[in-house]
């Protein structure tokens, strides 16, 4: 399929003159995607994912995980067939997993038990993203493993099932560390107990997506505290499985209803969502009264929408509990603070790793020439999109990035009324 906008080198968006009304569902969960084909090539048998993301980060773990000799099948536009075999193959090249999160620290664990050499790779922007307290977690377990930048490329030389165990990580970087240990240990020899070390996690709503992805695949994990668990080593079942939509992505959705006042059906209640960025619901339909201070660690992935949005509101409003944001696809404080400011000088800046967003509602049908920079970065595009739908004179620059998570994004606004240049 090919679709609007990916292929442009910019796109100006013409502001919509009423509002956004329609339906438009947003593709399936990333998070969850990409957790469910890991799982599902783990386990012995064919398992049916249904309502998936196909983007470029579900792309890269399906990749990986037929180089490892599973059989992954794309029978239409939103599933995934998967026959497993029980436990990964080695490898006969590196897993190239562009900027891809979720597979690079989930493939990583789970290499561990693959018997043989594997290398996890990505791009420049993965190159500089932290994974060294991951690596010295599974180091703890016993596992070879190197990343002599402390970020990827990453040689794991796995050994076969994990040997029974404690380990402790620290998540202040990324819960995605938590979620690829918890998943690698159901393939251990015996139990492992994954216990946190520091009280820092990054949103912790993302372990539990693990946790539930883990029991539908038949796995067995008991919560001994509030900072451990302790994971059977159970191996995996073949399922079937039905993904719900991405709230990350939806967010976009409900922040441009708000904007326009319109009326968009996504298809899903927010309140049925189990990802961690449905909490921004709230915050949008409180918009132009966003509360003076957002905490968002619980929904890190939503801080863009809410930023932009915020340009907009009646007051002011500080985003804290971000630090994580500067390790991201781009360092996200700084490329919000930039690209506000480009827009009009003040507009946000940065306080340590707080974001301040100083809100103007007179910005509104204002025409406000600028090229946003988008830093290879999906939500930064797609956030400041939103701008546009209020300012004359919005150009998304290298549109196409959206593609890391949703890739039918352009045509979902189009669908929606909005116009581009
Ligand atoms: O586990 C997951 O699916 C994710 C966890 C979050 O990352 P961190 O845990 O690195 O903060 C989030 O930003 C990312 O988009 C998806
Ligand atoms: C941080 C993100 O992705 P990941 O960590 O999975 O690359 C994201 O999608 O905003």
């Amino acid at each position: 399929m090919t679709y609007l906008g990916l292929d442009r080198s910019a796109l100006t968006i013409i502001p919509p003159t009423a509002p956004l009304r329609g339906r438009v569902a947003p593709p399936g969960s990333k998070s969850i995607t990409n957790r469910v084909l890991l799982l599902a090539a783990l386990a012995t048998g064919t398992s049916r994912l249904t309502g998936a993301l196909k983007s470029d980060d579900t792309a890269r773990m399906a990749e990986a995980l037929r180089d490892m000799g599973v059989r992954v099948d794309e029978p239409d536009e939103t599933s995934f067939v998967v026959t497993g075999q029980g436990r990964l193959a080695s490898p006969h090249r590196p897993l190239f997993l562009g900027n891809a999160g979720t597979a690079t620290r989930f493939l990583t664990a789970v290499a561990a038990t693959v018997d043989g050499t594997v290398v996890v790779d990505g791009d420049p922007h993965m190159r500089k993203r932290p994974i060294g307290p991951l690596v010295t977690a599974l180091r703890s377990l016993g596992v070879e493993i190197e990343a002599p930048t402390g970020c990827p490329p990453v040689t794991i030389r796995g050994r076969g099932p994990l040997d029974a165990g404690r380990v402790e990580i620290d998540a202040g970087l990324s819960s995605q560390y938590v979620s690829a240990l918890l998943m690698a240990a159901a393939c251990g020899k015996g139990p492992i107990e994954v216990a946190l070390s520091g009280t820092e996690i990054g949103a912790r709503g993302y372990v539990d997506l693990t946790l539930a992805a883990m029991a539908s695949f038949g796995a067995a994990v008991e919560r001994v505290d509030a900072a451990t668990w302790r994971v059977a080593p159970t191996g995996y079942r073949a399922s079937d499985f039905a993904i719900e939509p991405d709230a990350s992505a939806a967010t976009y959705l409900w922040a441009a209803e708000a904007l326009t006042g319109g009326a968009i059906d996504i298809g899903t209640k927010a309140a049925a969502f189990t990802q961690p960025d449905a909490h921004a619901h709230a915050l949008i339909a409180s918009f132009p009264h966003m509360p003076a201070v957002i905490d968002g660690a619980q929904m890190q992935d939503a801080v863009p929408t809410l930023a932009v949005l915020a340009m907009f509101n009646a007051t002011p409003v500080r985003f804290t509990g971000i630090a994580n944001l500067r390790v991201k696809e781009c360092d996200r404080i700084r490329a919000l603070a930039t690209e506000l400011a480009r827009i009009r000088p003040g507009l946000g800046r940065e306080e340590g790793d707080d974001l301040i967003v100083a809100a103007d509602p007179a910005l509104v049908g204002q025409t406000l020439p600028t090229q946003i920079e988008t830093y290879a970065d999906h939500r930064i595009a797609m956030s400041f999109a939103l701008a546009g739908l209020k300012l004359h004179g919005i150009t998304i620059l290298d549109p196409g990035c959206v593609a890391k998570t949703y890739p039918g994004y352009w045509q979902a606004l189009a669908t929606l009324g909005v116009r581009f240049d």
